[in-house]
């Protein structure tokens, strides 16, 4: 029997989610992407036989209505990869209240939910396919905490939890675990003295680009024996 048992990436239209979009695509693996933004990055995807869904998570109503969709169009999935995220820092949020909400809608609320109503799609995909991951996208932050994303970091050590409650939930058919940088890429507004002080943070100072994210994916992708578990790739900045 042909499965067509896509592997969804939350947020793929850009940075890390493009690039494991495009490597999984190559590999042969189908695949599913959320975007919020038309960017010409979709066309490219489409043109490589990905399916790119608009989908906002920042709702309660925008995660029921991509989770109705794909619940509609595939009677499996291979395995989802929650890396939609939102990086904002207190100092450009006017209400932290707000804040607190919006991060944990993004990194905590919808991926539960993503996870608990994709239950048996998992489960066919490990049936069919051999093999069913769940990856959560956190953040060095949710071991050390952040002193100017607090609200960010506390949501991203929340999905870390999820790791292991879904980890033991969902085996031994889908393995769920975390992969955490503290810096893969920088974004084009990060100024030179900015960049230098990243830099210095960790014992390798250097900005490593997504490829290095997209190879803790496809290890975690293809290990058998690892659940439960985080990917660190923070070059050696827990030793500094
Ligand atoms: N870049 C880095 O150095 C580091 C990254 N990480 C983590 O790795 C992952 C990938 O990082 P990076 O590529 O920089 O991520 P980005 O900051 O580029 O964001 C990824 C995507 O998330 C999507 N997104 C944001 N909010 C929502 C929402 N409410 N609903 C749906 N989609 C949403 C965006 O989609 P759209 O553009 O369509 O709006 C965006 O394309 C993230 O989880 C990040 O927290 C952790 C540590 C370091
Ligand atoms: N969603 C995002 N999360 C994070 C980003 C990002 O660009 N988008 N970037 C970082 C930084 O790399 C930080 O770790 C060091 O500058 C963290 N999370």
């Amino acid at each position: 029997m042909t499965c067509k048992m896509p592997i969804i990436i939350t947020g793929g239209a850009q940075r890390l989610g493009l690039a494991c979009a495009k490597k999984l695509r190559a590999e042969g693996h189908d695949v599913v992407v959320t975007y919020r933004h038309t960017k010409a990055s979709i066309e490219v995807l489409e043109g490589l036989g990905v399916s790119c869904v608009r989908a906002d998570f920042s709702s309660q109503q925008g995660v029921d209505l991509f989770i109705a969709q794909i619940k509609q169009d595939y009677s499996g999935l291979r395995g989802i990869i929650h890396n939609a995220s939102e990086w904002e820092a207190e100092a450009d949020c006017p209400k932290a209240s707000q804040l607190m909400e919006k991060m944990w809608q993004v990194h905590v609320f919808a991926p539960y939910r993503m996870n608990i109503a994709f239950e048996a799609l998992l489960y066919a995909g490990f049936e069919c396919l051999g093999k069913a991951d769940i990856i959560h996208m956190t953040d060095y932050s949710a071991e050390k905490g952040s002193d100017k994303h607090i609200a960010y970091a506390s949501s991203k050590a929340g999905l870390a939890n999820l790791t292991y409650s879904f980890a033991k939930r969902f085996a031994p058919k889908v393995n769920v675990n975390s992969i955490a940088p503290s810096l893969l890429m920088f974004r084009p507004e990060d100024d030179a003295d900015y960049r230098e002080k990243a830099l210095n943070k960790s014992l390798l100072h250097q900005e490593p680009g997504e490829q290095e994210g997209v190879l803790a994916v496809q290890y975690a992708l293809t290990n058998r024996y690892m659940t439960g578990r985080t990917l660190s790739l923070d070059g050696g900045r827990h030793l500094v």
